[in-house]
């Protein structure tokens, strides 16, 4: 049996899946946590990333291996290899400041026009600018950039600085795919090139950037000790959505709803999406297509953050919910825990709202924090319809969407038929499809199966008590 490895190093963990090439069955998988916080040093997605191969019972018999990422991440490397501060993650919003700076100085419509993306904090030209103007002495040593997929990739290729690793800090070496490098703020997805002149203005001088791969391209090959022999193949690796949109297979008509750490709402398209308003962004995929994508800050946490209010499990929170009736009795749970990012309010905070004595339940309380959280996303269903696409059914994925109260309120939210496909690792899966590729040169069809559809159950209430209440920030 020839085996290929998928992995997501995603904002809370890292997860490995082992597929059969033959069939794509799962065939053994592994993880392991990553530190809190939106600033972490790379070095633990390493160690995540060894702990967790260990965890799937390592890589010698695997044939391809290909790494999916938590997208927009600064990592930044001197001329040494080695990492200069610590990453600086997708929801951290001090660059909040400095996407505005980019903004006056080019105008949205120039860097929607340029790279697909109006800036927001979460973007990686804002923390290069950042750094520039917070840490210059910082900024002055960055000899490379790159994110956090392309970074791992490098490194389990066996290059790193020289004391840490076999092949030392070829910078030359790094690669990365066109979905991430579309995360940047610096990239093209219309041209496929760098916008060397955006980089220079974020931060402040040119630097190395990892050489872009294509769909079904090879980073390399690795070397014994981190793969399985030093000829397995290493696939070009993706930004953690569009991963998860190949290892769905979606295509036309449908629009991928995951609640994991971010909520996001994207599909794949043929053309590339432009939106100067900046709730899309303009993606690449990870198939040679395009994945306009909306993103939000406050997802899965948001029913954790509830969850251990009421001291209950995910279960429980989710029979509270379904307990309260749709509309929770008026209380609304506007969810911005980390401030947020679609609509781009970095610095607010969550309000809870529309509570009386007789609705202060424990049930509504439950029930609003999963109604909000889905409103957010329902919003960037809205925005995805507005670039023209008309989504025909929602495949919902991510750690919250294993949650039955989500998938049923999910089908009292949404206006279009929501599917639940079999719980995986999408993300991990479609980075198992990368390795495939690379390996055989052709992209695998494998199924992936529908386990739920809830019954259609819309209730406009939900959202018009939503929209009022949002409105207020
Ligand atoms: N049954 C569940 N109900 C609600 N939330 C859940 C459930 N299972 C996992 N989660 C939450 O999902 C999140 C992890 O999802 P995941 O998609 O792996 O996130 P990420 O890719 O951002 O690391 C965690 O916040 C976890 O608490
Ligand atoms: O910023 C984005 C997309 O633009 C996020 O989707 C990150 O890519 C993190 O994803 P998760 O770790 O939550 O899956």
């Amino acid at each position: 049996m020839t085996l290929v490895a998928g992995i997501d190093s995603s904002t809370q963990s890292c997860k490995v899946v082992i597929r059969d090439l033959d069939t794509g069955a799962i065939v053994r998988s592994g993880r392991a946590s990553h530190p809190d916080g939106t600033e972490v040093p790379p070095a633990a997605w390493w160690d995540a990333l060894r702990a967790a191969l260990d965890d799937a019972g390592g890589l010698e018999d695997v044939a391809a291996i290909s790494v999916g990422g938590q997208q927009h991440g600064m990592v930044v490397l001197d001329d040494q290899g080695r990492v200069i501060r610590d990453a600086l993650l997708w929801n951290d919003t001090r660059s909040a400041g400095a996407a505005e700076d980019l903004i006056a100085e080019f105008s949205a419509a120039t860097l929607a026009d340029r790279t697909g993306l109006v800036p927001v904090a979460s973007f990686t030209s804002t923390k290069l600018r950042w750094l520039r103007d917070a840490e210059p002495e910082n900024a002055a040593r960055v000899a490379a950039v790159a994110l956090p997929h392309d970074w791992l990739t490098w490194r389990l290729r066996g290059y790193g600085p020289a004391d840490d690793s076999s092949l030392g800090p070829d910078l030359g070496e790094l690669t990365t795919d066109r979905s991430d490098a579309s995360g940047t703020g610096y990239w093209s997805p219309a041209t496929g090139e760098y916008d060397r002149d955006l980089l220079v203005a974020a931060l402040g001088h040119d630097a190395i950037l990892p050489r872009v791969l294509g769909p079904g391209d090879s980073a390399g090959t690795g070397v014994a000790g981190y793969s399985t022999t030093a000829d397995a193949v290493v696939g070009p690796g993706a930004g953690d959505n569009a991963g998860a949109a190949l290892g769905l297979g979606a295509g036309e008509g449908d629009a991928v709803v995951s609640i994991g750490t971010s909520g996001t709402v994207f599909a794949v398209t043929p053309v590339p999406a432009r939106d100067e308003s900046g709730s899309v962004a303009g993606f690449a995929d990870a198939s040679g297509e395009f994945l306009p994508l909306v993103a939000t800050l406050n997802a899965a946490r948001v029913l954790d953050a509830i969850a251990r209010v009421l001291g209950v499990t995910h279960d429980e929170l989710g029979t509270l919910a379904l307990a309260a009736e749709p509309g929770a009795g008026g209380a609304v749970l506007v969810p911005y825990f980390e401030g947020e990012r679609t609509p781009n309010l970095p610095d607010a905070t969550a309000t809870l709202s529309g509570l009386t004595l007789a609705s202060t339940t424990r049930e509504n309380l439950a029930r609003a924090a999963v109604e909000g959280m889905l409103c957010a996303l329902a919003d960037g269903v809205e925005a995805v319809r507005r670039q023209g696409l008309e989504p025909k059914r929602l495949l919902l994925v991510g750690g919250a969407a294993q949650n039955p109260a989500v998938q049923a309120i999910a089908a009292q939210v949404f206006d279009t038929p929501v599917e639940i496909p079999e719980p995986a690792e999408y993300v991990a899966l479609g980075a198992a499809v990368q390795a495939a590729w690379a390996l055989t040169g052709s992209r695998p069809a494998w199924d992936v199966q529908t386990v739920a559809r809830p019954a259609p159950d819309h209730q406009p209430i939900i959202r018009e008590q939503y929209r009022a209440a949002a409105s207020a920030y």
